[in-house]
């Protein structure tokens, strides 16, 4: 089975091209692929398909050729992922499948998103809606903190640099499944100064639903833009938001709330899908 890997700020997938739909891909095979140690290893799989050929997007195959079918590393699937949206295209891009610079549509099971190529790229997300308070608990110590729908669902927990820092992300946060009922990503974000060009800058870490504590969540850096623009009192502005993968810059204006940084292809190959099926029998 061709795969290709790629990342946008250290957020990593594997990219299964799919164009008619035909892999019969299970949770447990997902699963198997993103393990670290016996799979190839990422934070979740991009199965690149035509919107025709999927039964999530036919219904935007008129708009939009291709569906990001992205599934986190335990094998559920998400509505959203950011960066799964850049390297996705990077990688349409490099395959030729798409122009190598410009704008196109990209179908999402959130809807369709505006992406632009260039050196960097950029995603036209859901505009956030910022809706409820909420708590996550770590190590005993409980964080308050604000919902947030990019499409997925976040809770962002603003603390300060030294909580930022010391915080054991290998166990996920308790949070309040009333108000979560499918999971939530938790961000934990510090502000600080912003640089020149940037209205706000926050410093985040992040503990993803269905793949724990990654590098980078592009989705979970628009919910933490989204907040610190909403607590400045701003509709619009620039926010730099550093993962520990790199840097992600969200632009917020009154039609468009873009989410741009970097993001490459760094392998191609053949995945043995028959030793991946001994992982998971079900395949
Ligand atoms: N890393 C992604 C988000 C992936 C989905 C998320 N784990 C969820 O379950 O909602 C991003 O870059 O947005």
């Amino acid at each position: 089975m061709r795969f290709a890997k790629g990342h946008g700020t250290g957020n990593d997938f594997v990219i299964l091209p799919d164009p008619d739909g035909v892999l019969p891909l299970t949770p447990t095979f997902v699963a198997a692929l993103c393990d670290r140690r016996r799979g190839i290893g990422a934070d979740g799989v991009l199965r690149v398909v035509r919107s025709a050929a999927h039964p999530d997007a036919e219904a935007s195959a008129g708009t939009a050729e291709w569906f990001m079918d992205y599934w986190n590393a335990d094998g559920s699937q998400s509505e959203m992922c950011g960066n799964g949206v850049r390297v996705y295209a990077r990688y349409l891009a490099e395959a030729g499948l798409v122009a190598p610079e410009g704008s196109f549509n990209l179908v999402t099971r959130a809807g369709v998103v505006p992406v632009t190529i260039g050196e960097e790229i950029a995603a036209g997300m859901p505009m956030p809606r910022v809706y409820v308070q909420s708590e996550a608990t770590s190590e005993g110590r409980v964080f308050g903190g604000t919902a947030v729908d990019v499409g997925n669902p976040h809770l962002v927990c603003p603390v300060d640099e030294p909580t930022l820092e010391r915080l054991d992300l290998t166990r996920a946060p308790g949070i309040d499944p009333l108000i979560f009922p499918a999971g939530v990503n938790v961000e934990f974000a510090a502000a600080g100064a912003p640089p020149a060009g940037a209205d706000l800058y926050r410093r985040m870490r992040v503990y993803e639903r269905g793949s724990g504590e990654t590098q980078s969540c592009g989705s979970g850096a628009c919910a933490v833009a989204a907040v610190a623009l909403d607590h400045a009192g701003l509709e619009s502005g620039v926010v730099i938001v550093d993962v520990a993968g790199g840097r992600l810059t969200i632009t917020q204006t009154a039609s468009e709330f873009l989410l741009a940084g970097p993001a490459v292809i760094v392998a191609h190959g053949d995945v043995d899908a028959q030793a991946i099926r001994q992982l998971a029998p079900s395949f």
